[in-house]
């Protein structure tokens, strides 16, 4: 998707050979209008897929996964990472090491929102490991929905969350891949 190459080329920054940090416009201020032609992409990718979900894991997923909600007429769920007096019911659950904060962490959803008659889109704004889309997709499995493919705004292809998903057969939508972030340069796959 150029405008978001354009937009990480100019003001995404390198902070190491496997970091990129992009809080100017993904993941702490957000571009409204950026965003929502990201969910647009994402819509128009899955338009066919018979969605009646989509779930994403808070925080930074999102606000992506609300606009492609918006654009695709699909309630968004996101998986709680922190415990909530309001969820009283059995929850699904799944473990997830975070990548940025590396703590490891319990993430839930109620099996009020997700069963066995739900078709699944997973969106977040980060695909690196892999370990928050795995904890999605096990949340999923738990409740029968189908899983119709991940939606993520930028991957780094050069870790292993891609090859994973990939090797597992699910179908994988990445807006930008990152191939490195080698010498402080961020370099597209495609
Ligand atoms: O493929 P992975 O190795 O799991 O990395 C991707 C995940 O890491 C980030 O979440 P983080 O835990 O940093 O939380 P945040 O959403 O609050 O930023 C990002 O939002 C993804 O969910
Ligand atoms: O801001 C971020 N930058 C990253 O490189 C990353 N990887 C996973 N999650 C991430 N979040």
């Amino acid at each position: 998707m150029e405008a978001l190459h354009k937009k990480i080329r100019e003001e995404g920054i390198v902070l190491s050979d496997q970091v990129l940090k992009v809080d100017a416009f993904l993941n702490h201020q957000i571009d409204p209008l950026l965003m929502q032609q990201i969910g647009d992409e994402f819509a128009r990718r899955f338009a066919d897929a018979g969605i009646t979900k989509i779930v994403t894991i808070e925080a930074s997923g999102i606000a992506p996964a609300v606009m492609a909600g918006l654009r695709l007429g699909v309630p968004v769920i996101f998986a709680r990472k922190h415990q909530s007096l309001t969820l009283t019911e059995n929850l699904l659950v799944a473990s997830v090491y975070s990548f940025t904060k590396q703590t490891e962490s319990t993430v839930a959803i109620s099996p009020r929102h997700l069963n066995s008659s739900d078709t699944v889109l997973v969106i977040d704004d980060f695909l690196a490991n892999g370990k928050a889309s795995q904890a999605l997709i096990s949340i999923i499995n738990q409740a029968g929905a189908k899983l119709a493919g991940l939606g993520i705004v930028i991957e780094k292809s050069f870790q292993g969350g891609r090859a994973e998903l990939d090797a597992q057969g699910y179908r994988v939508e990445s807006l930008a891949r990152v191939q490195s972030l080698a010498n402080g340069v961020v370099t597209f796959l495609e």
